[in-house]
Formats: structure tokens, C-alpha cells, sequence
């Protein structure tokens, strides 16, 4: 059997900006479960399994959610925060006698699922050119204020990318990295900080729009409506909204009737 390209797919958290009674992972989006359309994109990339990290207790709820997911799916129990979390997944795969023969492992948030498979395949083509963590990014697209107080400025928003997933890894190096980081304590917000922590470069790559976190309710109506706009388009990707969205009357609706 050829080796495994893992997909780490995070589901454990809270969702509290997101609000209300049913996690943001588990919310409908095309008729799926959020995390569902995650994992599909996951494979659609080229990931051949998946783990995915869901809240202690979570297991049937989820098990049901994936239940036709395209590439098999295992699940880990997640943590208090999101890097206790990707630490138990890792040490999953760590354990699996199947998983850890993968060299490359994609971690991933449930609520980006829309993230386009070219994306995937980019990250993965990177570790295969020798990269050992690799993550996209998309420019800043608005004015930033820095604040200190009461007083804030302007700063040079050229510099800044704001940071996606899924992220790549050489799988040995971000499990060992995880594994300091969990038995020395200290905070990362994603993992490829959690490299750098210990030396490792990071290489950049090209993100998309269409990676959006679901954070608030409002992502997931954005969501939705990007789906839509891809119906009949095939496995939603990046480009092929941008050419639905171009043969797409640019005129608002109301203005359209008339
Ligand atoms: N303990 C945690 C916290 C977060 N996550 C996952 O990490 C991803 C990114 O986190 P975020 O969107 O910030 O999710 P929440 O922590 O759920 O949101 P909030 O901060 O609003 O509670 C999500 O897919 C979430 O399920 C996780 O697996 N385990
Ligand atoms: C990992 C991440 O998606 C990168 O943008 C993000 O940091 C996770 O969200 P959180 O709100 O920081 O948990």
C-alpha cells in the first residue's frame, strides 16, 4: 500500500464567538456538516486519511456527521486549547502503525472548509520540494491601526499576511516540536509557529479567499453563498469561483429587475 498523506482536521473547539446551541463544525453547509465538507476538501487535495480532533464525548455525534467521507477517517480527542488539541492528533498518527509510516501530515481547521484543492496540492508540492513547514497566507487587504492606549497609528499593512490553513509539515519534525512544546508550556496560534519555535524556517505559499475561517455566524452565510455560486461548477476551487463569479452580473439585484 503507497504511503499515507495525512490530513490533522482540528474540531475540537469551543466555538463560542461563533455562538448558539450547535457547534460551528457540526452546522450545515451544502447539505454537509462543516467539518464533512472539510475533510472532502482534504481529499479533494490529495490527502489520503484523515484524523480528525473532536471534544471528548463527540465521538458518535461526528462518526455520524463523516459517515461518507471519502478517505477513511479516525478520530483523537482534543484538548483545552487548539496546540493540546493538534498535540493529541499527532500523537495519534504517532501511534497508528498505518499513519505514521506518512511523511507528511496537513493540519487543518474544521471551519475552513472551503479551503480550494489546488491550495492542498500547493502546500503538499512545497514539502515535496524539500520544505518542512509550509503554510498560506493572503495579503491584508484592510488599513491597520496599531493601538497603545488611548493613541493608535497607522502601520505598513505590505508586510503583513494573514496567516491559513492547512498547514504542512514534515510529520517526525512537527510531532517532535508539539511534543517540546506540550512538556515546556508556552502558546503558539498555529503550528508552523510552533516549528519556527525551534529553528525550523517557514515557507510561505499563496493562500485563497475562499479558505475563510467560520468564526462568526455571519462566515457561515458567506460560505454558503460562495457555494451557491459555484453549483455545477464540480468540486468548489478557488479558480473555478472566479470564473462563476465573473460571468455573474456584477449589477445588484434590485437593480437587475428593472
Ligand atoms: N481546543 C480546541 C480549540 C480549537 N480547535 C479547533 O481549531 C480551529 C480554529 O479555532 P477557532 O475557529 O478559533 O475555533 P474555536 O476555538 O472553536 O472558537 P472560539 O475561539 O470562538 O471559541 C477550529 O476548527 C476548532 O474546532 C480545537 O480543535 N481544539
Ligand atoms: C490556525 C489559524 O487558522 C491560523 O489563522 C488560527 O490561528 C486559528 O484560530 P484561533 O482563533 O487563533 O484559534
Amino acid at each position: 500500500m503507497s504511503e499515507p498523506v495525512v490530513a490533522l482536521v482540528m474540531a475540537a473547539g469551543l466555538g463560542t464567538r461563533f455562538g448558539g446551541p450547535v457547534p460551528k463544525q457540526v452546522q450545515e453547509l451544502t447539505g454537509k456538516a462543516v467539518v464533512a465538507v472539510a475533510v472532502e476538501s482534504m481529499a479533494a487535495g490529495g490527502c489520503t486519511d484523515a484524523v480528525v480532533v473532536v471534544k471528548d464525548g463527540m465521538h458518535n455525534h461526528f462518526r455520524l456527521a463523516l459517515a461518507a467521507s471519502p478517505i477513511p477517517v479516525r478520530f483523537a480527542t482534543g484538548g483545552s486549547s487548539r496546540q493540546e488539541s493538534v498535540h493529541n492528533g499527532l500523537q495519534l498518527i504517532d501511534a497508528s502503525t498505518r499513519l505514521s509510516k506518512a511523511r507528511k501530515v496537513l493540519i487543518h481547521d474544521a471551519v475552513r472548509p472551503l479551503v480550494p484543492a489546488y491550495v492542498v496540492k500547493q502546500v503538499l508540492a512545497a514539502l515535496e520540494d524539500g520544505a518542512v513547514a509550509v503554510t498560506p497566507v493572503v495579503p491584508v487587504v484592510d488599513t491597520i491601526r496599531q493601538i497603545d492606549g488611548d493613541v493608535s497609528e497607522v502601520i505598513d499593512r505590505s508586510t503583513l499576511r494573514a496567516v491559513q490553513t492547512p498547514q504542512g509539515f514534515d510529520r517526525e519534525v512537527i510531532t517532535e516540536c508539539h511534543r517540546r512544546l506540550h512538556a515546556e508550556g508556552g502558546e503558539v496560534t498555529d503550528d508552523v509557529s510552533c516549528c519556527e519555535r525551534y529553528g525550523y524556517r517557514v515557507s510561505l505559499i499563496e493562500g485563497s479567499r475562499m479558505a475563510l475561517k467560520i468564526t462568526e455566524p455571519m462566515d457561515l452565510d458567506i460560505a454558503e453563498t460562495l457555494v451557491k455560486a459555484t453549483a455545477g461548477a464540480g468540486h468548489h476551487s478557488g479558480r473555478r469561483v472566479r470564473r462563476v463569479l465573473s460571468r455573474m452580473d456584477p449589477r445588484p439585484s434590485h437593480r437587475r429587475r428593472g
